[in-house]
């Protein structure tokens, strides 16, 4: 990568990352205005009806949370809790449920909250297994997509960005459960992989 090995402080704060951060795909800034630009999107699509968002867990948290604040509607939330990475950069294909939704969500209008569509198989997954839940309806919003690494094809109503094929880290994504508190979402140093 020729970008400047450690962020520009406009980006926010690095907490303490920085030396780990090879380059910043997009800043806190952008992805706030995008979530802005989706909550819009969704507050016009789901006027009529009572959104129930379900937040997969670890990933999407900083998504749920910013983006239920912009949304400006009376919504609900669910969180699941799904793994299919553990601490490597590819999936295992394996999709282990880790925790599950604490309600039914039949005759719902279920919006799935996820930070990222990589090779799609979670949430090609998820969208069976929620799906067999009869909701009144089920779509998601996705903050990034990787369009090629998807392997499967997933319907997926609102996306925020699509992004190059590389392993990112921040804004609720990890590797090795590290980076998820980054305010912005960047790749890493290919050192760090190896030590
Ligand atoms: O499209 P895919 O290739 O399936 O990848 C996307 C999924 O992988 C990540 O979760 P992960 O398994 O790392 O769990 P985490 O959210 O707890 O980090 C990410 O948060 C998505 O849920
Ligand atoms: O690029 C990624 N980064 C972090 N977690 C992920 N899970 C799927 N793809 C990614
Ligand atoms: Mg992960």
């Amino acid at each position: 990568m020729s970008e400047p090995a450690t962020a520009p402080a406009e980006l926010g704060n690095d907490h303490g990352y920085g030396p780990d951060i090879d380059h910043v795909l997009l800043s806190e800034e952008q992805i706030q205005a995008k979530i802005a630009e989706l909550a819009d999107q969704v507050a016009g699509d789901y006027a009529e009806r009572e959104v129930l968002l379900v937040g997969v867990l670890k990933g999407a948290v900083l998504f749920m949370s910013d983006f239920a604040r912009a949304l400006r509607l009376p919504t609900q939330m669910e969180f699941m809790a799904v793994s299919s990475y553990g601490s490597a950069t590819s999936s295992s294909g394996v999709v282990r449920i880790l925790k599950d939704l604490d309600r039914d969500i039949s005759d719902k209008h279920v919006l799935v909250i996820e930070d990222i569509i990589d090779s799609g198989l979670t949430l090609s997954w998820l969208l069976k297994n929620l799906g067999g839940r009869r909701p009144a309806s089920l779509e998601v919003c996705a903050l990034l997509r990787k369009p090629d690494a998807v392997k499967v094809d997933v319907p997926v109503r609102y996306v925020g960005f699509d992004i190059p094929n590389e392993f990112v880290v921040g804004y609720g994504l990890d590797y090795a459960e590290r980076y998820r508190d980054l305010p912005y979402i960047a790749t890493l140093k290919p050192e760090v992989y190896s030590s």
